[in-house]
């Protein structure tokens, strides 16, 4: 209810701030973790993750960004969308690690709602959607860049993207799994999710995880030149097509959403499923020495 509730007040003052920043035809809406800009090509607008320090998705960054989307989704001079971050050096670090450890099952549940309401929403998003990858993207921040048309990835060796939850001693939950597997193939995500690999954009372009890998300073006018060549399809031929490549694999979560919320909760809870989890926060802190 709370957040229900939460997401109207957003959404409208959302759409008040749009107003009152229009300059220049560019327009930008802004919550505090999600900022819009339009600019650059007509009917595209870029969407910037700023969630420091490492773009976790916290249920708070979830909701925003969902709504930033719904708000992008019904302004109908909006074609696409460049999803980027405003974090020097992450994409996102993926799901909250701290919304899944030391909490009760009810906000599990909570939490793992919004993370199916976000990946629904983008995966079958009508927009052309472009990753700007300008940084790390593990697990969650992989499984953005994936729900994406297309993946632009900076040429630095410091930044990673895979789907490493079994490093985590957690499993990437059956519609991550299909998503890989429409992506870079069986074989590959077989590979992949059970080594929790984290790919450099070299290896990522090899396998398919990503389209593209650019010198660090050209990801955005990339990601805006690629933009420009899916504007130039017909809207509908495009959505009819990307409905038809995406429908079956959305259409299994949605069939199961409770279940799979259920699923979710159980195994989150799991004792030893919150010890893996303790452990790798403290490697994470023990590596700043
Ligand atoms: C058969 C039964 C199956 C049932 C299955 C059912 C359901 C599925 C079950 C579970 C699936 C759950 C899916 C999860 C997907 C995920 O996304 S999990 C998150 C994975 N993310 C990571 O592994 C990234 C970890 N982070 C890093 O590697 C690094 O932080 C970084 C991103 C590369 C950045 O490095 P950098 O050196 O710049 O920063 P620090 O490491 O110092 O981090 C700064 C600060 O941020 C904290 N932090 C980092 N990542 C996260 C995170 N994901 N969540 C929360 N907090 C994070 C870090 O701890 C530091 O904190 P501080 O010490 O307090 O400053």
């Amino acid at each position: 209810m709370a957040l229900a509730a939460a997401r109207r007040l957003l959404l409208h003052a959302g759409s008040r701030l749009g107003r009152r920043e229009a300059v220049d035809g560019a327009r930008r809406f802004a919550n505090k973790r999600v900022l819009v800009e339009t600019e650059g090509p007509a009917g595209v607008a870029v969407m910037k993750l700023r969630n420091p320090p490492v773009n976790s998705l916290s249920l708070e960054c979830l909701t925003e960004f969902t709504i930033s989307l719904e708000k992008l989704e019904n302004d109908k001079s909006i074609r696409g969308v460049i999803l980027t971050s405003e974090c020097p050096g992450i994409f996102s670090a993926g799901l909250d690690l701290l919304e899944m450890y030391g909490r009760n099952p009810a906000h599990y549940a909570e939490y793992w709602k919004n993370v199916q309401e976000l990946w629904l929403r983008l995966y079958t998003s009508n927009m052309i959607l472009v990753s700007a990858i300008n940084g790390a993207s593990p697990a969650g921040g992989c499984l953005l860049a994936l729900c994406c048309d297309y993946r632009v990835m900076a040429d630095n060796p410091k930044y990673t993207i895979g789907l490493n939850e079994s490093l985590l001693g957690i499993v990437a939950p059956f519609w991550f799994k299909d998503m890989y597997v429409n992506t870079i193939g069986h074989r590959e995500a077989e590979r992949a999710l059970q080594l929790g690999t984290l790919f450099s954009p070299a290896e990522a372009l090899k396998v398919g995880v990503v389209d593209e890998v650019v010198p660090e300073d050209q990801v955005h006018s990339k990601a805006r030149s690629v933009m420009t060549k899916w504007l130039a399809i017909p809207d509908h031929s495009r959505q009819l097509t990307k409905n038809m490549m995406r429908k079956a694999t959305a259409d299994s979560l949605i069939k199961q959403r409770e279940a799979d919320i259920q699923n979710f909760t159980s195994f989150i809870s799991k004792d030893s499923i919150q010890k893996s989890l303790h452990m790798y926060l403290e490697k994470l802190k023990q590596k700043k020495g």
